[in-house]
C-alpha cells in the first residue's frame, strides 16, 4: 500500500501581532524575518508612525532596524484581519479586558499565540485559559510561545530556540514554522501547562535573584536560588497537570537561568531594587516596562497553597514586597521545619517517574534526537 504523504506545513503569508511594546516588536520581527508579513498592532499612533517611516521603535528597541515586512497600524481591525495567525503580547493583567475587542475580527480558523509570561490576578488563570475564556475560540487554535527570550538579544539577531505549545500539535507546528528564522528556531511540544508555568515561574525566581543581588549577595547564594527555584516550579507546575520533563526544558530551566542571569530582565531589574532597599511602590514607578513577576507573586502562592505545594522562595519574595521582611535576609533555601538534617531534594526522584532523573534527561534527550528535536 502506498505511504500516505503528509502535506508540508506552509509559514502563514499574513500575521498580526497585538502589542508594540519590546517583545511584541521583537516577535514581530521574528515572524517577518521568517518571511510572513506581519502587522504589529501599536496603541499610540504616533508609534505605528515611527515604525512605518523610519522602521525604528526607539522607546522600547533602541538602534534596531526594523524589517520591510513589518508594518504598523493603530487600528485593532486594520492588524487582525485576514491574519492567519494573531499573537498577542501585552501585560498579562491587561489581555482580559482586550479580547472583546478582539472577537469581531477573528476568522473560522485565526490561531491564537499567547507571548505573554503572568497569571491572571483575582482568577489565577494562565493566559491561554483567560483567551479560551474570551473569545469564541476551541482550544486546538490557542497556542503559547515562551522560552528564554530576552527581547534585546533576539532583536540583535542572537541565536535563540524557544517553545510553542498547544492542545493540538499541528497547531503548534506550524506556529512553530511561522516562529523560525535564521536566528530564532521553535521546538514544539503539547504541554500547554508547563510550558505556560515555566514562564510564570520563573519570573518570582528571577524576582528573588535580584533581591540578593541588590543586598550584595554572591554567586553561591544565587546558585542555591536557582537550584532550589527550579525544584519549586517543577513541583508547583506538576501539581497542576505539567510534564515535569518541560520544566528542564526551554520554557523551565532555559527561561530560569536566562532570566536570572540577565541584567536585561525587568523582573531581576525590580528584583535589584527591593534589595537595594526601594519599597514595592517606588519599584514599580521605576519600571517603565512590564515585570510580570510582581503582579503574579499573590495568584501563585494562592494557587500552591491549595495543591499543598511548597514555595518558601516565593513566599519570601511576597514578604519583602509586603515590607514584611528585610531583603537581607532573605534565604528562602536556609528555611526548614525541622532542626534534623534533611536529604536534598532535587528535581531527580531516581525512578524516572514524576520528577526527573539523569538518567531520564539522557534517556529524554536521546528520545528527542530519535524523534527528530520535537522536544526542546
Ligand atoms: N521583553 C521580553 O524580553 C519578553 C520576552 C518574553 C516574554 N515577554 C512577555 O511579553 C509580555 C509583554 O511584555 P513586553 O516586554 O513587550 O512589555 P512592554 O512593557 O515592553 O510592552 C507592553 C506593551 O503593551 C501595551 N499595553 C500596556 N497596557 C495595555 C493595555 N491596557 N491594553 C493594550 N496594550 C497595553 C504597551 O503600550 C506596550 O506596547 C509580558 O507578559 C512579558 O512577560 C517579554
Ligand atoms: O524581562 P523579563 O524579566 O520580563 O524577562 C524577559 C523574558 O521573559 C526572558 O525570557
Amino acid at each position: 500500500m502506498a505511504k500516505a504523504v503528509k502535506a508540508p506545513i506552509v509559514r502563514p503569508r499574513r500575521i498580526a501581532v497585538l502589542g508594540a511594546g519590546s517583545w511584541g516588536t521583537t516577535f514581530a520581527k521574528i515572524l517577518a524575518d521568517g518571511g510572513s508579513d506581519v502587522v504589529l498592532w501599536a496603541r499610540r499612533p504616533e508609534l505605528a508612525r515611527e515604525i512605518n517611516e523610519v522602521k525604528r521603535n526607539s522607546d522600547y528597541l533602541e538602534g534596531i532596524n526594523l524589517p520591510r515586512n513589518l508594518r504598523a497600524t493603530s487600528r485593532l481591525g486594520e492588524a487582525m484581519s485576514g491574519a492567519e495567525q494573531v499573537f498577542v503580547s501585552i501585560p498579562s493583567q491587561t489581555l482580559r479586558s482586550n479580547l472583546e475587542a478582539m472577537i469581531p475580527f477573528l476568522g473560522p480558523e485565526t490561531v491564537v499565540v499567547s507571548l505573554m509570561k503572568g497569571v491572571e490576578k483575582g482568577t489565577g488563570l494562565r493566559m491561554s485559559e483567560v483567551v479560551a475564556q474570551g473569545l469564541p475560540i476551541e482550544l486546538e487554535r490557542i497556542a503559547v510561545a515562551s522560552g528564554p527570550n530576552l527581547a534585546l538579544e533576539i532583536a540583535r539577531e542572537q541565536p535563540t530556540a524557544a517553545v510553542v505549545s498547544s492542545a493540538s500539535l499541528e497547531t503548534a507546528q506550524a506556529v512553530a514554522v511561522a516562529a523560525t528564522n535564521r536566528y530564532f528556531r521553535s521546538f514544539v511540544n503539547t504541554d500547554v501547562i508547563g510550558t505556560e508555568f515555566g514562564g510564570v515561574l520563573k519570573n518570582l525566581i528571577a524576582v528573588a535573584i535580584g533581591i540578593v543581588d541588590g543586598v550584595g549577595y554572591g554567586e553561591n547564594t544565587k546558585a542555591s536560588i536557582i537550584t532550589r527555584g527550579l525544584v519549586e516550579m517543577t513541583d508547583f507546575a506538576v501539581a497542576y497537570g505539567a510534564q515535569p520533563e518541560t520544566l528542564s526544558g526551554l520554557a523551565g530551566l532555559g527561561d530560569l537561568i536566562a532570566t536570572c542571569e540577565s541584567p536585561l530582565s525587568r523582573n531581576n531589574t525590580a528584583g535589584r531594587l527591593l534589595g537595594q532597599g526601594y519599597g514595592f511602590h517606588d519599584v514599580v514607578k521605576q519600571m517603565n516596562q512590564t515585570a510580570e513577576g510582581l503582579a503574579s507573586v499573590a495568584p501563585i502562592l494562592h494557587l500552591a497553597e491549595a495543591r499543598g505545594v511548597d514555595m518558601p522562595i516565593v513566599r519570601q519574595v511576597s514578604q519583602v514586597l509586603a515590607g514584611t521582611l528585610d531583603p537581607k535576609d532573605i534565604a528562602p533555601h536556609l528555611t526548614t521545619d525541622s532542626d534534623e538534617p534533611q536529604g536534598e531534594r532535587t528535581t531527580d526522584d531516581g525512578q524516572g517517574r514524576g520528577r526527573t532523573s539523569v538518567w531520564g534527561s539522557l534517556k529524554r534527550a536521546f528520545d528527542q534526537l530519535r524523534d527528530g528535536g520535537r522536544r526542546p
